[in-house]
């Protein structure tokens, strides 16, 4: 499912037309000329274009020619020397001296030139290796979990604290680094927290929120995540509103009112960037509350957003390090689940908060499984596999989402998605808000089961009953594969898009760049792998011929990319750098005898979990905010319906201490209610099935005597 890739980008070239590639016995070295730009002046005849053709199908079908012919480019030298040689003898030298003195000159240039490509070649090997070097170490700098300072002793806000996590917010304990980030937030400092996507990062700001005086500022990318959160706070009853665009007139007054004198009862405010940037009458309310000292604390929520080197950057978030400078004295916390050195680097100085304490904690999610399956170049094959996959693993309406690379994908899959009878909606981009609204509301009741999604789907989203998630196509990057957030804009887009790539690569024969063997009959797949290998391996790089760097052509219907030796192709044809590529010799593990895909454990809810997941639906949609239903995960968490069918409380008393004080008095009537019910029917049942074994039991003894 999370897919063959190499064969979508291969598909993508051959869309342009499939050019053959020369053998390259013949003029390898011509090819390579013409194929860098300004080699094309003196050497060869032909038009760049045709080179960067023959080029092209580097990718494409041809490929075997590539692979089987002695490595087209790889040996290639460059021809220019010879050429600005006779140049020089063109220039019409006059006497025998002056002729050798030039000669001379000539030579002495030649060897400059050659010296000069040499070094530039050099120069671009060991950036090549600069740049491997770093990812290594990135990798292992991000996998590490690293806290600068202990905060883990006790404070005077333990107790409180405690209190207020589980009657409040109906938490049992902490996960990892809250605990510890929300005691550095209470110290009065700037605290930065890298923690995977629904690792619980709203609690590192919110908790502190409730327990400090004064008002939190949470500053939120989206309007759909605002939402979201502060109709999931009012369930719980605190007290929390949010300025945007859609707010009413009375909510903005009776914010301002409470912003500039204090009045009401508001604990946290929640606003879009532009909201600070772009209201100075907001802006000089919020200076009043600082000034009164009731601004508690400012949270960055989705902080990667400010940095250009993350995805999801955005212009405004650029500038929220006003608030560092306008409020110097207020904690703030900035959050994200991006873990890449560069976007840490880059909010922290766009925050303004150099002394900031770090919490980062691995992202590694053991609750996750991840697979990749290979794609099936037949569109209809893969659309039955994913619809087999959601239907045999996830029968009882589990939600998942199926990410797209385009709109039009989106749609195409969610619709055949429905053809096989599997409840899925499209949503990106291009669709209006409200009916992109619809969409999402009905997936977070349970109402469709599927959303089919580009990118734009994904960040905020707070749906901890997602069970599955389903790459059709081609993630951007790790990352965004990972937390489940187009290449060709970005910054770091094109490694991002090799990282995933190498991951993709796991399909075993082993290869060496060039490999010159005749013998070698690689299928045109695996020959595309091996391109997209030497390419993420720095052996060949993707042209453009104008700029000389890796690029991309779009046309109206495909991408072309153009292919030419990389900086480490010496290395590897000498075999200083071996190129391995794994080809699976079986594709039956992972499938099951039909071909379908198989190994996923499905977990079935018991008959009480699914009882008590009807009751929350039920609850959410009588319990309303401001004429808003709120969700039924705000109601009761996953984990909370299953600490209820564990322990199965059937008092209030015991009821609070699984669910805490707040919900037990909104819900506790009606989920007892339902918990005795189920208790007399088990008592029923157990009885039944009692009477049922003796019965049984007499049966087989019976039988046993008539033996
Ligand atoms: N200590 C905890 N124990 C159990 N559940 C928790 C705990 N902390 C948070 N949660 C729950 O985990 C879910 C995800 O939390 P939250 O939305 O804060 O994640 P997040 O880190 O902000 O994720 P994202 O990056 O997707 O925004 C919520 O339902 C929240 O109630
Ligand atoms: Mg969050």
């Amino acid at each position: 499912m999370a897919a063959e890739e190499h064969t979508a980008m291969a598909a993508a070239h051959s869309d342009a037309g499939e050019l053959e590639l020369h053998s390259g016995r013949g003029c390898p070295t011509e090819a390579r000329d013409r194929a860098l730009p300004g080699n094309s002046n003196n050497c060869g005849d032909q038009p760049t274009a045709t080179s960067m053709c023959e080029a092209v199908t580097l990718m494409g079908a041809s490929l075997a020619g590539v692979v089987t012919s002695g490595g087209v480019s790889l040996t290639s030298g460059l021809k220019r020397r010879q050429c600005d040689g006779s140049a020089w003898r063109r220039r019409g030298i006059r006497g025998v001296e002056a002729a050798s003195r030039s000669m001379c000159w000539a030579g002495q240039i030649k060897t400059l030139l050659d010296h000069q490509e040499e070094l530039y070649e050099r120069q671009s090997q060991l950036k090549a290796l600069l740049e491997v070097s770093k990812e290594c170490r990135n990798k292992s700098n991000d996998e590490s979990s690293v806290t600068v300072e202990d905060w883990s002793g006790s404070f005077p806000w333990d107790s409180q604290a405690d209190d207020t996590r589980f009657n409040v917010f109906g938490i049992t304990s902490y996960r990892s680094n809250q605990r510890e980030i929300i005691n550095a937030i209470m110290n009065g400092r700037d605290v930065l927290v890298i923690m995977a996507a629904g690792g619980g990062k709203s609690l590192c700001y919110q908790l502190p929120a409730v327990l400090s005086d004064g008002i939190a500022l949470v500053v939120s990318p989206l309007l759909s995540l605002i939402q979201d959160q502060v109709m999931g706070l009012t369930a719980l009853g605190i007290p929390a509103y949010m300025l945007t665009s859609t707010t009413n007139k009375e909510v903005e007054k009776f914010v301002y009112r409470a912003l500039d004198k204090g009045e009401g009862e508001l604990k946290i405010l929640y606003v879009t960037p532009e909201k600070i940037l772009k209201s100075k009458r907001f802006m000089s309310k919020l200076e009043k509350c600082h000034h009164a000292g009731r601004l508690s604390l400012v949270a960055v929520d989705e902080a990667h957003c400010c940095s250009q080197w993350g995805h999801d950057f955005r212009p405004d978030y650029k500038n929220l390090g006003i608030l560092k400078i306008q409020f110097p004295s207020v904690p703030m916390i900035a959050l994200t689940a991006t873990a890449t050195s560069k976007v840490q680097k880059d909010l922290i100085e766009m925050l303004h908060i150099p002394r900031c304490v770090k919490f980062v904690s691995t992202v590694n999610r053991p609750n996750l499984f991840y697979k990749v399956y290979e794609k099936s170049p037949v569109g209809k094959v893969v659309i039955d596999e994913v619809a087999n996959f959601i239907s045999e693993s996830y029968p009882n309406n589990e939600s998942g989402i199926v990410y797209c690379f385009s709109r039009k994908e989106c749609e195409q899959v969610a619709k055949e998605l429905r053809d096989r009878g599997i409840l899925a909606e499209h949503y990106h981009a291009d669709m209006e808000i409200e009916a992109r609204e619809k969409i999402h509301t009905r997936w977070s009741k349970g109402k469709s089961q599927v959303i089919v999604g580009t990118v734009a789907f994904g960040m905020g989203i707070n749906k901890p009953d997602v069970r599955f998630v389903v790459h059709h196509s081609l993630s951007k990057s790790m990352e965004t594969y990972y937390q489940s957030s187009m290449v060709f804009y970005e910054n770091c887009g094109l490694q991002n898009l090799y990282d995933i790539v190498r991951y993709c690569q796991v399909i075993s024969l082993s290869s060496r760049a060039g490999h010159s063997n005749h013998d070698v009959d690689l299928k045109r797949e695996e020959i595309e792998k091996l391109i997209v290998q030497l390419i993420i391996d720095h052996v060949l790089v993707i042209l453009f011929l104008a700029l000389q760097k890796e690029e991309f052509q779009h046309t109206a219907y495909s991408t072309n990319a153009y292919v030419t030796i990389g900086p480490l192709w010496k290395a590897a044809l000498q075999g200083n750098r071996p190129v391995k590529l794994e080809i699976a010799v079986s594709s039956s593990e992972g499938r099951g005898g039909d071909g379908r895909c198989k190994g996923t454990k499905r977990s079935r809810m018991s008959d009480l979990e699914a009882k008590l997941d009807e009751l929350r639906r039920e609850l959410s949609l009588s319990s309303s905010n401001g004429g808003i239903s709120i969700f039924p995960h705000a109601v009761l968490s996953t984990e909370q319906i299953l600490l209820l069918s564990c322990q199965k409380p059937t008092t209030e008393a015991e009821l609070e201490k699984v669910i805490g004080k707040v919900k037990t008095e909104k819900y506790g009537g009606r989920i007892i209610e339902l918990m005795r019910s189920h208790d007399a029917g088990a008592r029923n049942g157990d009885d039944a099935s009692k009477r049922h074994k003796k019965e049984k039991d007499v049966v087989c003894l019976e039988s046993s005597d008539e033996e």
